[in-house]
């Protein structure tokens, strides 16, 4: 790709190379760092509008911070391309969430920039706690930690663990709470309404400055009358902010709204509050997408687009005309409004994922049963549990490595009820791009230990139709159903629907030489390698188990009975998922088969096309055949 020449951004690669550069000079090297990210993620996809409302804040905190040596904690990461760029990362930007490259997100094997690795949101707080707190125990006192976070992943309740924490602690924290108005959908709930309350008072916006201006003169005055001041601002604040403002009342002293877009002031701002000790909140106002038009337009579309023209912005990739399979999610979104309107108990939730997960369908056609919750996945997950204890038939649809945060709320408010939640995992298996922190590959583990859980797995789109259609029929408890990133195979999806019982997996083909188990869409590399195999001449059987729990004893033992050499296959980690069931099964009623599982090893799998990471763990098409060919070869040998 040819790129464009930058009269200073050509001479940055690290923060100190920045550090040179006169302060006036820096509007210019905002744009050209603007320029950058988007002519790097116009032709390589990736999350773009949350980098281009940072670019000033970005610049503004590398000018001032003396990083690696402070701790600079951006929350998801999503938000930190022109930080990996200013430092060290420009040449290999174009590498960005590619298989063997840079990571999507900041990472702390990937950079001693990167102080955090993150991905999920509403992390920043708490670690950056962390860090101040082993500062100050380290007596390293002029060690300055800094988090970066999103109004949207304020809403989540780690975000208030972290500060309320705080607040008993005078840790020298500055949080950074980038304030615009969007989560990946528009953000929603309170703190949203109070954030804004707060940007467009105007009383509360007057008493801002005054202190403000009286900040600023406190900083020219020397230690001792600083100190004086310091106690008569906290007490002008006290009185008149304290009991409106959220943050002070956490003990944080607040400072703002500002305008992250005037990286001038963003510089002399943070300058100013590195003078000040003890946890501070810094309220700055940024626009998503900012400096490309249609990015500023539509927030959620250029969140994360794909490739598109870099000057006029169209979109390079446009759908296909000839008919395409929906996505898993959209097959979701759709079944889920035909449902309801069968099933008037039905409601959905989705924490913060609307468009993601394609409940923006339902919240469209009946907005009072479907409920966006904020960044918030245990409390999705416990308010399913209170709408399902007084009768309602909740689908709570969350990504499958999100649900790894509402795992107590899981087990202890909806298992342990025993009440009807339908959890829909989505991006259920590798997710490709986004790397590790996004992989869906525990739930079928950490969900099969539970009691009371009904665990499923379509192999395509119509399975997924049934499965939630038969979720949906009176007292099955809770039952979750995970599904991947992307699309199936199936064109002609919207057939009736029909109950799947549960507990039931299906024979998809006979065959003598050896036998696979699959679970879930993955099934479909194991019909593509049975293809090659049997035209070399193995007969080869195929199960799609379904149902992971129940697992389908019936059918297990048929299996177990007519074949010694087994090959699970899942989408998922092979610790404790179907190939430990399997096994299990095996044990406990004494068969003799060797059991190959394929599935995510026990190791961290990064980014890459799904595709490239079915190959790295070996479970895609040629991964099974490999497998398979090894083991007749063993049998026939
Ligand atoms: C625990 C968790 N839930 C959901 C997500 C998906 N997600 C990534 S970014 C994002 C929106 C974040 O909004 P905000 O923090 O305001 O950042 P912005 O994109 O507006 O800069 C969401 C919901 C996530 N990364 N982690
Ligand atoms: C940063 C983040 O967590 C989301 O933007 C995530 O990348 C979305 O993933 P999908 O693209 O699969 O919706
Ligand atoms: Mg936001």
């Amino acid at each position: 790709m040819a790129k464009s020449e930058k009269e200073f951004l050509d001479k940055i690669n690290f923060p100190s190379d920045l550090k040179k550069v006169s302060e006036d000079d820096l509007i210019q090297v905002c744009e050209e760092l603007r320029q950058e990210i988007i002519e790097e993620v116009s032709c390589n996809p990736g999350h773009f509008g949350a980098s281009l409302g940072v670019v000033e804040l970005t610049v503004a905190l590398h000018y001032v911070l003396n990083t690696p040596y402070d701790n600079l904690i951006w929350d998801v990461g999503h938000q930190a391309y022109g930080h990996k760029i200013l430092t060290g990362r420009k040449d290999i930007f174009h590498t960005n969430r590619k298989y063997k490259g840079i990571s999507g997100f900041p990472n702390r094997n990937e950079s001693e920039y990167d102080a955090f690795t993150v991905g999920h949101s509403s992390t920043s707080i708490s670690a950056a706690l962390g860090m101040a707190t082993a500062a100050q125990l380290s007596g390293e006192t002029d060690r300055k930690t800094v988090a970066v976070i999103g109004d949207g992943s304020m809403t989540a309740g780690l975000a208030f663990e972290g500060l309320n924490n705080a607040a008993n602690n005078n840790a020298d924290l500055l949080v950074i709470l980038n304030d615009n108005n969007m989560a990946i959908d528009p953000n929603v709930g309170g703190l949203n309404n109070y954030l804004l309350d707060i940007t467009t008072s105007q009383t509360y916006n007057k008493v801002k400055n005054d202190i403000w201006r009286f900040l600023g003169k406190l900083n020219r005055l020397n230690p001792n009358t600083q100190k004086i001041f310091q106690k008569v601002e906290q007490g002008i604040k006290t009185i008149l902010l304290k009991q409106s403002n959220i943050f002070e009342a956490f003990n944080f002293r607040y400072f703002g709204p500002v305008d992250g877009h005037d990286v001038n002031h963003m510089v002399k701002v943070l300058s100013d509050l590195q003078k000040i000790s003890g946890p501070k909140l810094l309220h700055v106002i940024t626009k998503k997408g900012k400096g490309f038009k249609l990015a500023e337009q539509n927030q959620t579309y250029w969140h994360a687009p794909g490739m598109f023209d870099k000057v006029t912005g169209e979109i390079l990739q446009p759908e296909s005309t000839s008919p395409q399979a929906p996505k898993f999610q959209e097959v979701f979104g759709n079944t889920l409004v035909e449902l309801a309107e069968m099933n008037d108990k039905i409601v959905g939730i989705t924490p913060a994922m609307p468009t993601g997960s394609s409940l923006n369908i339902m919240m469209e056609k009946m907005p009072d049963r479907a409920f966006d919750v904020g960044i918030a996945e245990q409390h999705a997950v416990t308010f399913s549990g209170g709408l399902a204890a007084k009768g309602k038939l909740p689908f709570c649809a969350i990504y499958s490595s999100f649900m790894q945060r509402a795992y107590d709320q899981v087990i202890h408010d909806v298992a342990l009820q025993n009440v009807n939640v339908v959890f829909c995992l989505d991006r259920g298996g590798v997710v490709g791009a986004d790397g590790a922190t996004h992989h869906g590959v525990y739930d079928l583990a950490f969900f099969r230990c539970i009691p009371n859980m009904t665990i499923a797995s379509p192999l395509d789109a119509v399975e997924l139709r049934n499965l939630m259609f038969t979720a949906q029929q009176e007292n099955m408890g809770p039952f979750s159903i995970r599904y991947p990133r992307g699309k199936g195979r199936i064109l002609d999806w919207q057939k009736p629907f029909e109950i799947l019982p549960v507990g039931k997996g299906q024979k998809l083909k006979d065959g003598k030489d050896l036998a696979i188990l699959s679970i879930g869409a993955i099934g479909v590399e194991a019909v593509d390698a049975i293809e090659e195999l049997e035209k070399d001449g193995y007969s080869i059987a195929h199960y799609d188990m379904r149902y992971l729990k129940p697992i389908d004893t019936e059918l297990l033992h048929e299996v177990l009975g007519k074949h010694d050499q087994i090959i699970t296959l899942e989408d998922g980690c092979i610790i404790g998922g179907l190939g430990s069931a399997v096994i299990e099964f095996a044990n406990d009623n004494h068969y003799q088969a060797r059991v190959k599982r394929l599935g995510v090893p026990d190791k961290w799998v990064e980014q890459g096309t799904q595709q490239e990471l079915y190959r790295e763990c070996g479970y895609d098409k040629l991964g099974i055949i490999e497998s398979a060919t090894a083991i007749l070869a063993k049998t026939e040998g």
